[in-house]
C-alpha cells in the first residue's frame, strides 16, 4: 500500500490549512490519483488494521438498497451510526441512489443491475456508470446530518460519488471519483470496499480483475488525526492479502459475508482516532 502511504505523506508535508463543515479543521490538497492492479494482491490497508468485517457488510448493505443502520448494527457495525436519526435512518444516501434511483415519471433505476447487464451485452462501452449523486436529493449543507435524514434528504452528501467501469482482454478495471476524502479513517474503506466491489462485478461477468482506479478531490487530514498519521507513517507496510470468493452466488445481490476470505491479511496494531460528524 505504498500508493496509500505516499498520499497520506503528501497530504500531510504539502497539505494546507483549510475549515471545514464539522468544525475540526484539516490540511487539503486538491486532486489525487492512485492506481492499483488488483492482480497483485488485495488493496488493504496494512500500516494499521483495517476492519476487514465492516468493509464487506456496509458493501453488502449499499448493495441491498438499504439506508436505515438496523441492518449495520445487527452486524456489529458502527461506523454510520453518528449520522442517522433515531430510527437509524440515513436519508437517500448510496443505497437508495445505487438501487433505486427515482425517475421523473414515478419509476426507477436499478443503477447495480444496469451496470452488470451493460458489461454482459456492452463490454466496449464507455457509459458504464453508477452515480450517486443525486443533485435533487443533496443535503443543506447548513443543516446538521440528522435533521437532513429527518427532513427527508441524504444525511451526508455522497463522498464516493461517481463510479465507472471498463473492459478490456477479458479484465474488469474500476475507477472512483471520490469527491472528499478523510485520509486516514475513510479512505482505507474506500480502497478496500471498491476493490472488493470489483471482484465481485468480475466473478459475476466471468471477468478477471484489472486495475482498480482512484481519485480524490478534496483529499484532507483532520487536524486531530496528526500523530497517528506520523505513527502510521513510521511503520513498514507488508505483503497484501490474497482475496479469495468461496462461492459464485446467483447474482451481485446474493453475496453473504461468510463468502469472503481475506487470505494472508498481516498488519500492524489498530489506532485509534476520533471521527469528525
Ligand atoms: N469524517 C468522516 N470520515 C469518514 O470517513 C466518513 C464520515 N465522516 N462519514 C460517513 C462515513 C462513515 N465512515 C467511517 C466512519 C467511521 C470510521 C471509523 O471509526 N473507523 C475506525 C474503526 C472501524 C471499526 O471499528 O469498524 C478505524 O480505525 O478504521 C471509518 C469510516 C466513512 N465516512
Ligand atoms: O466514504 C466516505 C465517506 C465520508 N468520508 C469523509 C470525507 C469528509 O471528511 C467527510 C464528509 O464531509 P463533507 O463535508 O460532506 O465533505 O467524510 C470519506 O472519506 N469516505
Amino acid at each position: 500500500m505504498k500508493q496509500y502511504l505516499d498520499l497520506l505523506k503528501q497530504t500531510y508535508e504539502t497539505g494546507v490549512d483549510k475549515g471545514d463543515r464539522t468544525g475540526t479543521g484539516t490540511r487539503s490538497l486538491f486532486g489525487a490519483m492512485m492506481r492499483f492492479d488488483l492482480s497483485e494482491g488485495f488493496p488493504i490497508v496494512t500500516t494499521k488494521k483495517i476492519h476487514w468485517k465492516s468493509v464487506v457488510h456496509e458493501l453488502l448493505w449499499f448493495l441491498n438498497g438499504e439506508t436505515n443502520v438496523r441492518y449495520l448494527q445487527e452486524n456489529g457495525v458502527k461506523i454510520w451510526n453518528e449520522w442517522a436519526t433515531e430510527e437509524g435512518e440515513l436519508g437517500p444516501v448510496y443505497g437508495v441512489q445505487w438501487r433505486h434511483w427515482k425517475t421523473p415519471d414515478g419509476n426507477e433505476i436499478d443503477q447495480i443491475a444496469k451496470v452488470i447487464e451493460d458489461i454482459k451485452t456492452r463490454p466496449n462501452s464507455r457509459r458504464i456508470i453508477v452515480s450517486a449523486w443525486n443533485v435533487a436529493d443533496l443535503p443543506d449543507e447548513g443543516v446538521s446530518p440528522v435533521d437532513n435524514a429527518k427532513n427527508g434528504k441524504m444525511a451526508l452528501a455522497p463522498c464516493h460519488a461517481f463510479i465507472q467501469f471498463y473492459v478490456v482482454e477479458g479484465k474488469l478495471s474500476c475507477m472512483l471519483t471520490q469527491r472528499s476524502v478523510d485520509t486516514f479513517l475513510g479512505l482505507p474503506f474506500n480502497i478496500a470496499s471498491y476493490s472488493l466491489m470489483t471482484h465481485m462485478i468480475a466473478q459475476q461477468c466471468d471477468l478477471e480483475v484489472g486495475d482498480f482506479i482512484w481519485s480524490g478531490g478534496d483529499v484532507h487530514i483532520y487536524k486531530n488525526h496528526f500523530e497517528q498519521v506520523q505513527e502510521q507513517l513510521s511503520r513498514e507496510p507488508k505483503t497484501l492479502p490474497k482475496l479469495k470468493i468461496l462461492r459464485k452466488p446467483e447474482s451481485i445481490f446474493d453475496y453473504k459475508f461468510e463468502d469472503f476470505e481475506l487470505v494472508g491479511y498481516e498488519h500492524h496494531p489498530a489506532i485509534k482516532a476520533p471521527i469528525s460528524i
